[in-house]
């Protein structure tokens, strides 16, 4: 057996966390050989709710769990991490937009930035899951200098999962049949999912569906605005399947994406596409056994595509302008 991985969940004692743990401490992420040292973070107040999240996992009996650390302590959760997932944060309510959590939500991203810099592993692997995602994941990787930005990613990839749902269900067939969605941009309102290179079973998506009024606009508008629907309904947000796209994200970024396939993740910016350099966007990237990702480069973009690009692109700014007000105020 391998050295156990050592990873973080902040906001452990919250609705996400409780349909993630069980998956990675089973195996189900990091794989079936790897031990895991599980570090559980959240705020003081959640001490107790923690305990008995920690006495289930006990419970659960799973072989790859050599070690449970919760904790309130920051500097104690971040030493030595080789994973950090922070979805510690505040949920947004009905009828609020996701930046609208801006000014709760990007101080904790600042700490945990710093706390990332001074205590964590140097290779440490970052998604930020809590909202605003992009932005709060820009914030905690300029606060820490010490580790390469391309660690840093924030979670599109339930985006993506809801495209591929969507498209499946249009057609009927199995998500699995659908490959290459793409989400652009920002996990939000504006967020661009695209299907223009997208396969169903081989053939272009565009070609299966035959239905372009349909794709631009009740198709796109769906996914934007998904994560709101689910609020409406359930009074609370999105958890099962937010935990699921996690450990989707996570597993591919451990074990690589298959050949001729690619996956969304919020990155760091370097240009292309015309994005500016430095933001957190998210983009179609392929994943190789080391654990490095390339965006996938050479895609053609019409006229349609690059004004919601730079819509998505523009919310981006506005909120990394903010946030940044906001942590130096
Ligand atoms: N990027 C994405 O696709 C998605 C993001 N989210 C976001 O994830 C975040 C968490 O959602 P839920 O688990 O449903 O919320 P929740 O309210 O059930 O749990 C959040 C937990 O974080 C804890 N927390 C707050 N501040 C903390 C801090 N400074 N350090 C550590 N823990 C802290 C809270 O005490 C609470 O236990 C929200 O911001 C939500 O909007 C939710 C779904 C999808
Ligand atoms: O919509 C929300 O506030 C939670 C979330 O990010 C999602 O479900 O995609």
């Amino acid at each position: 057996m391998s050295k156990p991985l050592r990873v973080l969940v902040t906001g452990a004692a919250g609705q996400i966390a409780y349909s993630l743990l069980y998956s990675i401490a089973k195996g189900d992420v990091f794989g079936p050989d790897r031990p895991i040292s599980l570090v559980l973070l959240d705020i003081e107040a959640m001490m107790g709710v923690l305990k008995g999240v920690v006495m289930e996992l006990i419970d659960c009996a799973l072989p790859l769990l050599t070690e449970i650390i919760p904790t309130s302590d920051i500097s104690m959760a971040f030493k030595d991490i080789d994973v950090g997932v922070l979805v510690g944060a505040m949920p947004r309510r009905e009828g609020m937009e996701r930046k609208d959590l801006l000014k709760a939500n990007v101080k904790i991203f600042k700490q945990q930035g710093q706390a990332l810099d001074q205590f964590a592993k140097k290779n440490v692997k970052v998604i930020v899951v809590g909202n605003p995602a992009n932005t709060n994941a820009f914030i905690c990787k300029k606060y820490a200098p010490s580790i390469p930005p391309q660690n840093f990613t924030c979670l599109t990839r339930l985006d993506q999962n809801r495209a591929q749902s969507q498209i499946a269900a249009r057609v009927g067939v199995s998500c699995q049949d659908v490959k290459n969605v793409i989400i652009w941009g920002n996990h939000s309102s504006t967020q661009f999912p695209d299907v223009t290179h997208a396969t169903l079973k081989g053939k272009p998506v565009l070609e299966v569906v035959k239905d372009d009024n349909w794709i631009k606009n009740e198709f796109i508008s769906t996914v934007q605005t998904r994560g709101a629907a689910v609020i409406a309904a359930r009074k609370l947000s999105s958890a099962m399947s937010a935990a699921k796209a996690i450990c989707d994200h996570l597993k591919d970024w451990f074990h690589g994406t298959p050949d001729g396939q690619w996956v969304s993740m919020g990155i760091t910016s370097d240009g292309s596409y015309g994005i500016e350099k430095g933001l957190i966007y998210s983009m179609p990237v392929k994943i190789g056994a080391g654990q490095e990702y390339t965006i996938v480069q050479g895609l053609s973009i019409d006229d349609f595509a690059r004004s919601k690009m730079d819509a998505t692109m523009k919310e981006l700014i506005e909120e990394r302008d903010a946030a940044l007000q906001t942590c130096e105020a």
